[in-house]
């Protein structure tokens, strides 16, 4: 198991843009990062300079003490010990399962071979299917031969290239859990590029978003939602609820009530406090802490998102709830807060 250490990664393409500026990242060996972020924020460029496709203008790339690029040092791709599971297979159509997996073992005998490219098979749910041709399975099966092809050399890394970006959402999420622990049983090192939040909470050990060509926030699913570095994030993974407040000993005095703060910084006394959705509760008028009127509900089977232009608030706030809302549009609603909050500064 190997860590990868990013430092100071700057890309500028030919056209002047700027999309990497700077970008440090630490994945600990054997655990899987998500690489977070909106469309065209650097992401693919990022993942083609690890995998050594693409030359960054400067910083440094290594896997435990192996400089991959650097001042002076640019390894090609086959010399870098890194299996990429790219967007959609990219198996080779006119080779079998078996043969497709066994593509980058070289230098093993042939029995050896055989008895990989079986365990990888089996590693990621497709044992018996070696006979197989490409044309023959399904979108998620293709994908997992293309991960059993990546890892069937022992790569010290792993790059998935948002790898379930062609499945449909149910096949997604049991593909998502066993390339999950397929990683684990390997114990790669792996990099998940995906824009999809859900994705890389429930998949990753730890979420890098990207914003302007750095990492914007680094840590577990977790801490990224409870704890955002700022607004720009609460509201990228996840939605964010965001009203001012007035601090006094580690709590927050809103137009939604008093809200205790997660991190209450030392001799701050005003800042942003920002909220979940499913963090207010909606209640009767009489009983709530703030009062508005319902203006939208939206349904999503096991949630609903209800709508609320608070009196006191000029912009309306999401509230979540559990299943079907126990409130229309044009009806008058109170809301409570409940849990804790983080703070950040006013923008300028
Ligand atoms: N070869 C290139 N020459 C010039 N600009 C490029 C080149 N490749 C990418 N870019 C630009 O760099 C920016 C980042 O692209 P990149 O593909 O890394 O983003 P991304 O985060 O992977 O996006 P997406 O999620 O849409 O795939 C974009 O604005 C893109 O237009």
């Amino acid at each position: 198991m190997t860590d990868l250490q990013i430092t100071g990664l700057t890309k500028v393409y030919g056209s002047g843009a700027t999309v990497l500026d700077g970008l440090d990242l630490t994945v600990p060996a054997g655990a899987l990062v998500a690489v977070l972020g909106p469309s065209g924020c650097g992401k693919t460029t990022l993942l083609r300079i690890i995998a050594g496709f693409l030359r960054a203008d400067s910083g440094t790339v290594t896997i435990g003490d192996r400089t991959l690029s650097g001042p002076g040092t640019h390894l090609p791709p086959e010399r870098r010990r890194i299996g990429i599971v790219p967007q959609e297979g990219a198996l080779f159509p006119h080779l079998s399962v078996a043969r497709n997996v066994a593509f980058g073992l070289t230098g093993l005998d042939r029995g050896t071979r055989r008895l990989r490219v079986e365990e990888m098979l089996e590693l990621v749910g497709l044992a018996g299917y070696g006979d197989r041709m490409p044309h023959e399975l399904s979108g998620g099966q293709q994908q997992r031969v293309a991960l059993a092809r990546a890892l069937a050399p022992q790569p010290q890394l792993v790059l998935l290239d948002e790898p379930f970006n062609a499945l449909d959402s149910s096949l997604r999420t049991g593909l998502r859990a066993d390339v999950r622990a397929a990683l684990q049983a390997t114990g790669a090192t792996a990099v998940l590029v995906t824009h999809d939040q859900q994705e890389a909470l429930s998949t990753a050990d730890l979420v890098a978003v990207v914003r302007n060509g750095t990492i914007a926030q680094c840590d577990t699913p977790h801490e990224v939602y409870r704890r955002p570095a700022d607004p720009w994030v609460a509201a990228f993974v996840g939605d964010a609820v965001l009203v001012t407040g007035t601090v006094d000993k580690g709590t927050a005095t809103t137009a939604l009530g008093r809200v205790p703060l997660a991190d209450p910084p030392g001799g701050v006394r005003e800042g942003m406090v920002l909220l979940r959705p499913e963090q207010i509760q909606l209640t009767d008028t009489a009983s709530a802490e703030a009062r508005g009127m319902v203006t939208e509900v939206r349904y999503y089977g096991h949630d609903a998102m209800v709508t609320v232009a608070l009196d006191e608030v000029d912009a309306p706030i999401d509230v979540r709830v559990p299943g079907p809302a126990p409130a229309s549009p044009g009806e008058r609603i109170g809301i409570r807060v409940t849990g804790v909050a983080t703070l950040h500064p006013v923008p300028a």
